[in-house]
């Protein structure tokens, strides 16, 4: 892939996946700068992973062909704004890591027909296992549109969608995912517990489970994942009353109202900031 010199605006857990990915898989660490206010993150990013570390969001974003915003959402106007006044965007792409900030509003906040790439990633990013939503308005080239694909292909998965409406759907369905998945894996190493095992006992046997599911269905890409499932549960046996409960208690509805809250969500920030 191209090695472009890349500026990551906000050091925290998406910035650090991200990077932590990227240098893992091979991008020049010397390519890349990260800033942010406090040292805390920034500096354990260029301790670990050799990457620079700053204060300057605009003379870093100057210096920069790629500039990653990945602030919280509530934040981005100011960072922007600050942006705005110094950097000349023209020529560089921007890539927004943000949920609830939409291309009209950066549009907005740092100029008409920005280059900009919305990619909606996830935190397995981190060990190259990533899941990354990806949007571009008509502007965008398509070396652009390349670079960004391939740059998060460094960290897994990605998934081009036509409409930005589809980057709220990828955040239902993988941006905020992984705690979902941890979430239930926290219930169960509590209720492994109750059961008597430790706690690193209890964590191995979901882990064990939870990472061998996974495995299964990657292995099986041609079979339902309610076959997988079938596979499991045998007549009359344990499974079957277990997952009696969850759908007596509608699992399946509420993991429905879940993802719709998650994108009513998205909606709502893209009116809020
Ligand atoms: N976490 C996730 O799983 C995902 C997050 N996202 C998106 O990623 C973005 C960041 O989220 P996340 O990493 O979780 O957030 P964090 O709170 O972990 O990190 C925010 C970072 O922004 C930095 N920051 C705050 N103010 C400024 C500023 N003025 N200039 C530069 N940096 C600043 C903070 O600095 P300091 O280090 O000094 O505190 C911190 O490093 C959000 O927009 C979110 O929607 C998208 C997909 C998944
Ligand atoms: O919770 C959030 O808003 C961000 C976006 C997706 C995951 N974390």
């Amino acid at each position: 892939m191209q090695h472009r010199k890349l500026c990551f605006i906000g050091a925290g857990n998406m910035a650090g996946a991200i990077i932590a990915g990227l240098v893992e898989s091979g991008y020049p660490a010397n390519l890349v700068s990260v800033c942010a206010p406090s040292t805390t993150h920034r500096d354990a990013l260029a301790e670990k992973y050799g990457v620079k570390s700053s204060s300057d969001n605009n003379g870093c974003a100057k210096d920069a062909d790629v500039v990653v915003l990945s602030v919280k959402p509530q934040m981005m106007a100011d960072v922007c704004k600050a942006l705005q006044k110094d950097v000349d965007f023209s020529g560089k792409l921007v890539l927004s890591i943000a949920a609830g900030v939409s291309v009209a509003r950066f549009c907005e906040l740092l100029g008409d027909n920005l280059n900009i790439v919305r990619i909606m990633p996830n935190t397995p990013s981190l060990v190259g296992k990533g899941m990354s939503g990806l949007f571009a308005p008509e502007q965008v080239s398509q070396a652009d549109r390349d670079y960004s694909g391939e740059l998060m292909t460094a960290v897994g998965k990605v998934c081009w969608v036509d409409t930005e409406e589809g980057i709220n759907h990828i955040i239902a369905a993988a941006g905020s995912a992984p705690a979902y998945f941890f979430l239930f894996m926290e219930a169960m190493q509590a209720e492994a517990q109750r059961l008597g095992f430790s706690a690193e006992a209890a964590r191995m046997l979901v882990e064990q489970a939870a990472s061998g599911a996974t495995a299964l269905v990657a292995a099986s890409p041609d079979t339902p994942l309610s076959q997988l499932r079938e596979n499991v549960t045998s007549k009359g046996g344990t499974t079957f009353e277990a997952l009696k409960v969850f759908t007596d208690r509608k699992l399946p509805e509420i993991v429905s109202e879940a993802m719709q809250a998650a994108i009513t969500r998205a909606q709502e920030m893209e009116k809020q900031f």
